[in-house]
């Protein structure tokens, strides 16, 4: 088992320790040092996330707030601090509504200025619930990527594009949380590709970019309730992911891999 360590580099260009399971903002114009991590090889888990870039996802322009922000110019690392149950509390009922959908909206601060984030991990197994009971299966990421997230990325549905190895992008949901209606004791990033898959992708290298928020967690009175809230979601995020906004980051250098690159341990 790979021992990987937590490490936040904000607005680094330094390549990123192979080792280690990493997060990082970077500025919106930082192509280099998004370059310099999707260029280094063997990295089992990373994290990038953008300080920045939340005028792209259309939701916010909030400003950046203190965690994970620092000027381009004066590069560090530090400990990811972690992340603590209830994530940024968006499902608070003070949250604000996003008028499109008529759900409760994110706190800014817990969203907006991480997105749009990246991030990519070996694929680890689950409960095996999503395709047995909810016929929607969900790719989970290992606990260090999980860990990894900004501690306040709010917890919550969110869409956007994924990619398993090098293959082909697609539109995707993720659920990022404690899903309530499991009552987990475990937070998971569970992904569900909008993509009709041979097999199964265990232990391949899972490429997510989040780019929008669809909605908090929630409970549900029964496991039909909730399969339908899911499909609501992929229906919903297929169609945001339509917008030119979101289309363009299917084509972001994160997903431009070298097969060669790619190791997941096999
Ligand atoms: C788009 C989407 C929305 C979800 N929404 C919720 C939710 O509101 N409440 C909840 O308890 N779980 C939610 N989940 C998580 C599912 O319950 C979870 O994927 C399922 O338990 C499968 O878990 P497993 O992969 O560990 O087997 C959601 C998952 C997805 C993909
Ligand atoms: N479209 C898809 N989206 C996500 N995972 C998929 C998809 N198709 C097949 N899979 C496979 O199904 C697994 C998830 O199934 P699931 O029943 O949720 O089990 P687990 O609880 O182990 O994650 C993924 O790890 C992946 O290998």
């Amino acid at each position: 088992m790979r021992r990987l360590a937590a490490l936040c580099e904000l607005g680094s260009s330094r390549p990123a320790d192979p080792l280690r399971s990493a997060c990082r903002a970077r500025p919106s114009a930082g192509a280099a040092a998004l370059r310099a991590q999707t260029q280094s090889p063997n990295r089992p888990a990373a994290c990038i996330g953008s300080a920045a870039a939340q005028t792209r996802s259309g939701l916010s322009s909030a400003p950046p707030g203190p965690l994970c922000t620092r000027p381009p110019d004066r590069p560090s690392s530090r400990p990811c601090p972690p992340a603590g149950p209830g994530g940024a509390g968006i499902t608070s009922t003070a949250a604000p509504q996003d008028a499109r959908i008529g759900l409760p909206a994110p706190r800014a601060d817990g969203v907006m200025r991480h997105l749009p984030y990246f991030c990519r991990g070996e694929v680890v197994r689950g409960f095996g619930r999503g395709s047995k009971q909810l016929g929607i299966p969900t790719a989970n990421f290992p606990e260090q990527v999980v860990d990894n997230l900004p501690a306040d990325l709010s917890t919550g549905i969110y869409y956007g594009w994924a990619s398993v190895g090098s293959g082909d992008v697609h539109k995707m949901v993720v659920s990022i949380g404690w899903n309530p209606y499991y009552k987990n004791t475990k937070k998971s990033m569970e992904t569900h590709i909008m993509h009709t898959f041979k097999e199964d992708f265990y232990g391949e290298i899972l490429n997510v970019a989040i780019v929008g928020y669809l909605r908090p967690e929630r409970n549900f009175d029964s496991l039909e309730s909730l399969i339908s809230a899911i499909h609501g979601d992929i229906e919903e995020a297929k169609k945001r992911l339509d917008l030119p906004e979101h289309l363009k980051l299917k084509e972001d250098s994160f997903f431009q891999v070298a097969k060669s690159k790619i190791m997941n341990g096999h």
